[in-house]
């Protein structure tokens, strides 16, 4: 048997998949999906089992075997062996970086350095030394690693600490070799546990035959007896105040039984979850439910775009949905997005379906987040609620795949793979037959546009057409909050300078007042946050990177936030030496400091990144706010989505435009979201809503539309200005970035590559095919981490080999380029375009 692998050599990615014996031993447990550990040159590197064969065309003399197989039951399933070739095709990325994607971080392949001694034992030519001074210590060392196959190398220089030059002296010389050794990182988490005897009568007899000194052990017989299941060792020893003495005594005696024993790092195992019952559906929730319903019985792959007004009740139809697909034996995965993972998710998906919900989301532990992967991997689970990589869940029968506020940016994966979690999504309900429900307040304008006629006309299997499905009011006629605007010109005008107008200072004492709570949003993004010299106009800039530094008041330093540069905060100015220098901290701690000179005594949970990054935080926070032990929340998108809080009847929101003025085609719709989702955080259950826009650009449609709740009229004026524009949705784009530390070496191969990108256009479009490039132009970030960048965009319509377009052009550049470390990213539908 022949397995053909992919593997993972971070410095020389490749595309092939290289053959491999099955050695006999291993027969029964590599499949497909297989992760292992593959001889490659002189080290041992991971690779996933894409193929298996009887036969090769090779020579199978020179084929070597499998060295190590690292799981009993096989992360990956051929079904996403198949999807990560689809995904490095449609994305234009190596099929190991798709693989790797898949499986939790624990499981990503880490190397270790192992020693061993040459073929010859450590002896040349019969000469027992090879060195030609005589080094006390080299045979020590040489015998050492020859009792043992292969040493890791750090306990080899921890053992021998004086002889590290020695150490690397043998290596040079080749009397060591390395080997490179896979090591799993992560493993189960195992605890001693105690158990009781099969049959629990006799322990009455083994009480009274232990003599009196022996209380302890007595003690521990007596507790078995009320309580005759297995129990942790620990768990034991801190109920009845004793030490594991007392019960090892036991276990010699035979009497109790000590084994270790698996156990889960459940991060929501303290926490009990009431369990909730289905609600009688209002007729809207019914007229959506019954289609999605025929579509998961259907067991064909449809999409649903499901545009439900904030409020309206898509949560409870996700569930009614998920009970229709479990009751059919089949699995459902609920993407949404990192934020909006808070507790009160959870708990609602926990609630109705109790321990058969895996979560899955980047505020685990490495160690949590394995274990509930492994509870999918091992089906105890048939639910798996996430954020974006939670797509690629290993289930085998999936029914139906939920993405909630399908139109986040957060679905796009930044970093190779560059995937969308809502196309993964679409291409895996095709393998399974399984129904999508992509469902927001304010559908992405790419999704709409799949509902449409032409969608419709061109769908294919890779990009089906979707069925709008809505849900135009609130439960219970609850009423959507009316919405105030305020213009902040006129405030200026009227010599109000707080960033408050009169309007929302109003409201909110009105709430202290009434004992009501209040939300207010401050989008950080395009909010002073720098640090500068009011003397002369100096800004801290990162010395990296092409953005100015942000200030920090928790740790008191200014950093950037793409390399992670940091110092202390000025207390003069490096360019003129005045001490006048202002600290624009993030956003939020400056308007958490003017409410409270503003309103004396007002208790203000402050969320943004600073005060969420310990783990539980966003918890403990919301916790606070859910039981009023504060009047305010203030913050940043993290506050805009998913909450549903009975008390909250005031929203402001703080800069509305600040998103407006971003270089980005998106950004109206970005703010028309934004502002869309936090209006629906307020008067949710029987109080009525309020909310407060502040804007320097009211008559903006985007602004305008939101505060009318009107979702259709934003869509349509919005698609209007893409069009005229040839903007996605009606064209896609791929973002090409080059970078390099030389800028003019960077300026010459963005030329080239714009050029020949341009040549090939106009023989495509020559052949019909509706194709634009532009570029070359430095990206609106024009270096990060010390690198140049510069980019070129392709504008098209309808289907087109991208990959062959990019690598023919990338062609030109000839390899004296490449090896000088110019790196070429490929950015297929961006959704941040710097
Ligand atoms: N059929 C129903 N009968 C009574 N109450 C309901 C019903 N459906 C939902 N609700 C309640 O209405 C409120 C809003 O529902 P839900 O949070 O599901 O809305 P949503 O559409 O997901 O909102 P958003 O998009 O703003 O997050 C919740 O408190 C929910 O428990
Ligand atoms: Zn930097």
């Amino acid at each position: 048997m022949y397995a053909k692998v992919i593997v993972d050599v971070p410095a020389k990615p490749t595309n092939r998949a290289f053959d491999y014996v099955v050695p006999e031993a291993m027969k029964d447990l590599v499949t497909v999906g297989s992760r292992v550990g593959v001889p490659f040159g002189p080290r041992t590197v991971q690779g996933f089992v894409v193929e298996l064969h009887e036969g090769t065309e090779l020579d199978p003399a020179k084929l070597k075997p499998i060295a190590q197989i690292l799981d009993l039951i096989p992360p990956l399933t051929p079904e996403l062996v198949k999807l990560a070739r689809w995904i490095s095709r449609t994305y234009l990325c190596h099929e190991i970086t798709a693989l790797q994607a898949m499986i939790p971080g624990a499981l990503k392949a880490k190397y270790e350095r192992h020693v061993k001694v040459d073929e010859h034992g450590g002896r040349r030519g019969g000469h027992e030394n090879v060195l030609m001074l005589p080094v006390p210590n080299q045979e020590e060392i040489l015998n050492y690693v020859r009792k043992q196959e292969t040493v890791r190398l750090e306990t080899l220089l921890e053992k021998f600490a004086g002889d590290t030059l020695l150490v690397k002296q043998l290596l040079e010389d080749g009397v060591l070799t390395e080997v490179h050794m896979v090591k799993d990182r992560m493993s189960a988490k195992k605890a001693l546990t105690v158990f009781p005897p099969e049959n629990p009568e006799q322990l009455a007899a083994w009480q009274e035959e232990l003599p009196a000194r022996a209380a302890k052990q007595k003690l521990v017989l007596e507790y078995l007896q009320k309580h005759p299941e297995p129990i942790k060792l620990t768990e034991l020893l801190s109920r009845l105040h004793i030490t594991a003495a007392a019960v090892k005594g036991l276990a010699e005696r035979g009497w109790v039984r000590l084994e270790e024993v698996e156990v889960q790092r459940d991060p929501y195992a303290s926490r009990t979850f009431r369990p909730t019952s289905p609600l009688p559906l209002t007729p809207e929730q019914q007229k959506v439910f019954d289609c999605i319903k025929d579509a998961v019985l259907s067991g064909e792959q449809r999409v649903f775009l499901l545009n439900g007004v904030t409020g309206s009740g898509k949560t409870e139809v996700y569930l009614q949905s998920i009970q229709t697909c479990l009751d059919q034996g089949r699995e459902a995965i609920v993407l949404v997005p990192e934020i909006s993972l808070t507790p009160q998710m959870v708990e609602r998906f926990k609630g109705r379906f109790g321990n058969r919900v895996a979560v899955l989301h980047s505020r685990l532990s490495h160690g949590e987040r394995y274990d509930e992967w492994r509870k999918i991997v091992r089906r105890e689970v048939s639910v798996v609620i996430g954020a974006r990589s939670a797509v690629f869940a290993p289930f085998t029968k999936i029914g139906l795949i939920i993405i909630d506020e399908e139109h986040e940016s957060t679905y796009k994966q930044e970093e190779s793979p560059k995937y969308h979690a809502r196309d993964v999504a679409i291409a895996r309900a095709s393998e399974h037959g399984a129904a999508v429900v992509l469902g927001s307040a304010t559908p992405s304008l790419e999704s709409m546009y799949r509902t449409g006629r032409e969608a419709v006309l061109s769908a294919t299997p890779d990009r089906p057409a979707f069925e709008l499905l809505t849900m135009t009011s609130r439960v219970e006629g609850r009423p959507l909050p009316r919405v105030h605007i305020v213009d902040m010109r006129e405030e200026l005008k009227n010599g109000n300078r707080s960033m408050f107008s009169r309007a929302l200072y109003k409201a909110i004492e009105e709430r202290l007042h009434k004992k009501e709570q209040t939300v207010l949003l401050l989008n950080r993004r395009g909010y002073a946050t720098f640090v500068m010299c009011r003397t002369c106009g100096y800004v801290a800039n990162c010395p990296h990177c092409d953005i100015s530094l942000t200030y920090h008041q928790s740790s008191r330093a200014i950093r950037c936030h793409y390399c992670g540069y940091a110092e202390r905060e000025l207390t003069a100015c490096p360019d003129c030496g005045s001490e006048h220098i202002r600290h624009f901290g993030t956003g939020t701690q400056r308007v958490e400091e003017e409410l409270s000179k503003l309103f004396p005594g007002i208790r203000v949970i402050r969320m943004d990144v600073d005060t969420t990054t310990e783990k539980g935080s966003h918890e403990k926070w919301l916790t606070i706010f859910k039981n009023r032990q504060a009047d305010l929340l203030l913050g940043t998108q993290m506050v805009a989505k998913g909450l549903d809080f009975p008390h909250v009847t005031l929203v402001g929101a703080l800069a509305a435009d600040s998103v407006l003025n971003l270089p980005d085609f998106r950004a109206a719709e970005r703010t028309f979201q934004l502002l869309t989702q936090v209006a629906g955080r307020a008067g949710r259950h029987e109080l009525p809503g309020e909310v407060f826009v502040q804007t320097y650009t009211p008559e903006h449609y985007s602004i305008l539309s939101a505060s009318k709740h009107d979702y259709q009229g934003f869509m349509l004026k919005e698609m209007l200005m893409r069009k005229q524009h040839n903007y996605p949705p009606f064209h896609r784009l791929v973002l090409i970035t080059l970078s390099h530390e030389q800028v003019q070496l960077l300026i010459r191969s963005g030329e080239a590559v714009a050029a020949r990108l341009k040549e090939l256009a106009s023989q495509m479009q020559a052949e019909g095919t509706e194709l634009e490039v532009l570029g070359p132009v430095a990206s609106p970030i024009s270096r990060i981490k010390d690198r140049y960048r510069f980019q070129c965009m392709i504008k098209y319509r309808g289907e087109m080999d991208i990959a062959g377009l990019v690598q023919q052009a990338v062609a030109v550049l000839d390899d004296a380029v490449k090896q000088r470390k110019l790196t070429v990213s490929v950015d297929v539908d961006p959704q941040i375009l710097m």
